[in-house]
């Protein structure tokens, strides 16, 4: 059991405030949706996150610990899913699979999910969108991290490879702690256990179709 908890966060983009008022709660276990319009900072806080954007402030702490973002690549302690693909075109999928991961019941694990072994001997650069992110959720939440955060894994895919993302994320989330954000907001709901919404700068939980509505994400 391990809980990720972001009390409060700042990003600003020159004048323009990104973040300013934003903070959950994240036990293994849960899978929290992050909803916002465009632009709205979703990538950022993620990034913030991970390490990989700077923070104007952050104060984030790990079962009680405070976490410095800047150690998370080090420490593995918070595996993430950019918004774009990621892995090289020219590469086959099983030989993507071992820079992952040394050990072999691990490659096994990839290797032999009937999604994959179908498309093992392709290039990365011949995947549909569905077989690539589903590739990349199999590796990232593979990955021994205790969180995972996934930029937009439905966007763009074909509805068989969601459902099959689904099933994995909520059997991924006994062992995790799971943050996803996605304008395919049903795909999300459908799977979240928690959500927050985005909005000038600050967060709203959001317990249901008509908090998204009311916060304006949706329309009325
Ligand atoms: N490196 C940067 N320099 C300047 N502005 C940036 C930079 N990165 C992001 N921004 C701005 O910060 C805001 C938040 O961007 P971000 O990508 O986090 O939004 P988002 O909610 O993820 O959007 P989307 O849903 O379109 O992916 C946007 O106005 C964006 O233009």
């Amino acid at each position: 059991m391990a809980i990720l908890q972001l009390h409060s966060a700042a990003k600003s983009f020159g004048n323009k405030v990104v973040i300013e008022k934003v903070s959950f709660t994240l036990n293994t276990g849960e899978i929290l949706g992050v909803f916002g319009r465009n632009g709205c900072g979703k990538s950022t806080l993620l990034k913030m996150l991970f390490g990989t954007e700077k923070s104007n402030f952050i104060r984030v702490s790990i079962n009680e610990e405070r976490f410095d973002p800047k150690q998370n690549i080090k420490n593995q302690q918070i595996a993430y899913l950019p918004q774009h693909p990621f892995l090289p075109k020219n590469i086959k999928v099983r030989d993507v699979i071992p820079i992952y991961f040394e050990e072999e019941k691990k490659q096994d694990a990839i290797f032999y999910d009937s999604m994959i072994s179908q498309i093992a001997a392709k290039k990365v650069g011949e995947l549909s969108m569905g077989q690539l992110r589903y590739l990349e959720v199999l590796l990232i939440g593979n990955l021994s991290h205790p969180f995972i955060m996934l930029d937009e894994p439905f966007s763009m895919i074909e509805p068989l490879y969601k459902i099959e993302i689904k099933k994995f994320l909520n059997k991924l989330k006994n062992d995790k702690g799971i943050i996803t954000t996605d304008h395919y907001y049903e795909d999300v709901l459908a799977i979240t256990t928690k959500n927050l919404l985005l909005k000038d700068g600050e967060s709203y939980v959001v317990q249901s179709r008509d908090d998204l509505r009311s916060l304006e994400y949706l329309k009325s």
